[in-house]
């Protein structure tokens, strides 16, 4: 369980959020919807542990009983997936997926799993081709797999459909769905499309300005 409480951000005289709470169960997915600029990245941002400075937040992320709002963002486990794919431009997709892997899985089998996980989303002959060679729907399940095998223990997704054209789009929420629903992670997504927000399920939060 993922339980926000009276998040409040603050730019300058602008209040972003104020107390504002939300509780996603395991395996559910929160969805946000807002115009632009409400703050929606920002919120993301906050319970990553990436936000700016120039934001002054309280407010409390609770996961499983642990409160990580103190934490840094590497010590958070989150697992993040942005419209922009972050794969490494210079390096494979098997090697992108390696780099993900924890420290704790050593030598050899680093990249058997990530070829092994390749294989599972039926990408293994993209192993070691650049990231600049896929598809947009390749890319983004690469991008995706990458996040996983991070082991995150929970999801923040920032319009990760946004640059997909509208078949590809349901292809690959389709997918990302199919993959929550396997790994069972709290999630939230942001998103500009009611689609995605219904195709979802879970809970639709409605932000105003
Ligand atoms: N690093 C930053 N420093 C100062 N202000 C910022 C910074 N990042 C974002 N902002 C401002 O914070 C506000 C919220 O931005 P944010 O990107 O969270 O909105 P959003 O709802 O995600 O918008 P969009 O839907 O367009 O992506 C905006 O006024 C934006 O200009």
């Amino acid at each position: 369980m993922l339980k926000l409480t009276d998040i409040t951000i603050q730019l300058h005289e602008t209040c972003l959020f104020k107390n504002f709470n939300a509780s996603i169960p395991t395996g559910e997915v929160l969805s946000i919807m807002g115009p632009s600029g409400c703050g929606k990245s920002t919120l993301l941002d906050f319970l990553s542990g990436s936000i700016a400075d120039t934001f002054k937040t309280s407010g409390q992320i609770n996961l499983n009983n642990k409160e990580l709002s103190h934490l840094p963002i590497e010590k958070r486990h989150v697992g993040i997936l942005y419209q922009e794919s972050l794969l490494f431009p210079h390096l494979s997709n098997l090697e992108n997926l390696m780099f993900a892997i924890p420290e704790t899985i050593k030598g050899k089998q680093r990249a058997e799993l990530a070829l092994e996980k390749l294989s599972e989303f039926n990408l293994a002959d993209k192993a070691h081709t650049l990231p600049a060679y896929l598809s947009g729907g390749q890319k983004a399940r690469i991008s995706l797999l990458r996040t996983l095998l991070s082991e995150p223990k929970y999801l923040l997704l920032d319009e990760p459909f946004g640059k997909l054209d509208k078949a590809l789009r349901q292809e690959v929420r389709e997918f990302v769905i199919a993959q929550i629903e396997t790994i069972k992670l709290p999630t939230i997504l942001v998103t500009h499309d009611q689609d995605d927000a219904d195709a979802m399920g879970g809970t639709l939060v409605q932000l105003t300005r």
